[in-house]
């Protein structure tokens, strides 16, 4: 099978467990996110698919050849860290020649494909340009070309976008899917920001403490996420406890009960897909406590027995409430996850 496999993949730092026992199959052109939250083992992940750390245990298998004792410059890969490392006292054209220099690609050609990759990121006709006189947009796209510049199998991505603004990364975060798009080149970014993995991802890694939680679609993962950790770190929800007998918030609902199983657990439900109903039409009553009226959209928090439930809307639907105001929740059975644990 052609693409990247993961085999048990383990990292030891002493007690440390910082990678456990990772097995994941990535298709030839898939763009993957590795998210989770800080000290989750992305990056000792990432650095063990570049050969830049060993595996404890675990194999690294690139289009059926097995690259685990391979050493890192006959891996076949580009990659891009947060900060970069351009050579500063090189131009821009220099700098994305680097790698075809140190292969020995003859001058001609180097030139050739230098513009190219230019071309490629946007930047045509800044290969005399000091890297000093860029913006971080286009230092960002500097790198990028130069990772690419050796034609890899494999684009690899450590936190890439982080250090810019809100609007450039996500302006860059478009840039990068399309530009992996026109290549179909199998990348691999870590991030810990969930809308990034979503814009980009056609495979959203989600880890914890050294363990993928769930590696799904963009959508899968939010739609169905695979326990409570997943749903409370892929975009906004409501973890409502939810007892073995069937009791959410003081109601009865015997059969999300024996859905849970005996030992309970939680209902999640996205913000999005609660309406708020006149009090005796809820699935649940509460207590308005506060709205943030965002102008675009409207959070609405609501205390229901203790927990707070936030519903999110838009003007056109209604008028805002006001903190004190009595409400029914209705939650749609259909959009409503039942997670054991
Ligand atoms: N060289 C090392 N020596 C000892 N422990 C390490 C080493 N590198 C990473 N670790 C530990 O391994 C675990 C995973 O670290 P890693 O950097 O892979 O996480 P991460 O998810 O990338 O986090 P962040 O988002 O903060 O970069 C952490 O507990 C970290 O302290």
């Amino acid at each position: 099978m052609s693409g990247l496999q993961l085999q048990d993949l383990t990292k030891r730092f002493g007690s440390v467990n910082a990678v456990a026992s990772v097995n994941l199959s990535v298709p030839q052109g898939t763009f993957v996110c590795l998210l989770g939250p800080s000290g989750c083992g992305k990056t000792t992940l990432l650095r063990m698919i570049a050969g830049l750390e060993e595996p404890t245990e675990g194999a690294i298998v690139l289009d059926n050849k097995d690259m685990t004792g391979v050493p890192t410059h006959q891996r076949d890969f580009g990659m891009v860290f947060q900060s970069l490392a351009l050579f500063p006292h090189l131009n821009v054209g220099e700098n994305i020649a680097y790698p075809l220099r140190i292969r020995g690609v003859d001058k001609a050609e180097q030139k050739r494909r230098v513009e190219e990759l230019l071309e490629l990121v946007r930047l045509p006709g800044l290969a005399d340009r000091p890297v000093a006189k860029l913006s971080g947009g286009q230092r960002q796209r500097v790198a990028i070309a130069r990772a690419l510049a050796l034609r890899p199998k494999l684009f690899l991505l450590d936190e890439p976008l982080s250090a810019l603004d809100a609007k450039l990364r996500e302006a860059m975060q478009v840039e990068l899917r399309q530009l992996q798009q026109s290549l179909g080149i199998t990348t691999i970014v870590v991030t810990h920001d969930q809308r990034e993995a979503m814009t980009m991802a056609d495979l959203v890694v989600v880890m914890g403490e050294g363990r993928i939680r769930q590696a799904a679609s963009p959508i899968q993962v939010y739609r169905k996420p695979s326990d409570a950790f997943v749903a409370d770190f892929i975009g906004m929800t409501n973890l409502l406890p939810l007892k073995g007998n069937g009791d959410l918030l003081g109601r009865s609902f015997p059969s999300l009960g024996m859905a849970v199983g005996p030992r309970g657990g939680h209902l999640s439900v996205r913000p999005e897909d609660i309406r708020l109903v006149s009090p005796d039409q809820g699935t649940l009553t509460g207590t308005v406590t506060f709205v943030r009226d965002l102008g675009g959209t409207i959070e609405t928090f609501v205390d229901v027995e203790g927990t707070s439930i936030v519903a999110v809307t838009t003007p056109r639907e209604r008028t805002p409430y006001v903190a004190g105001d009595n409400v029914g929740i209705h939650l749609p059975v259909e959009s409503c996850v039942v997670l054991k644990g």
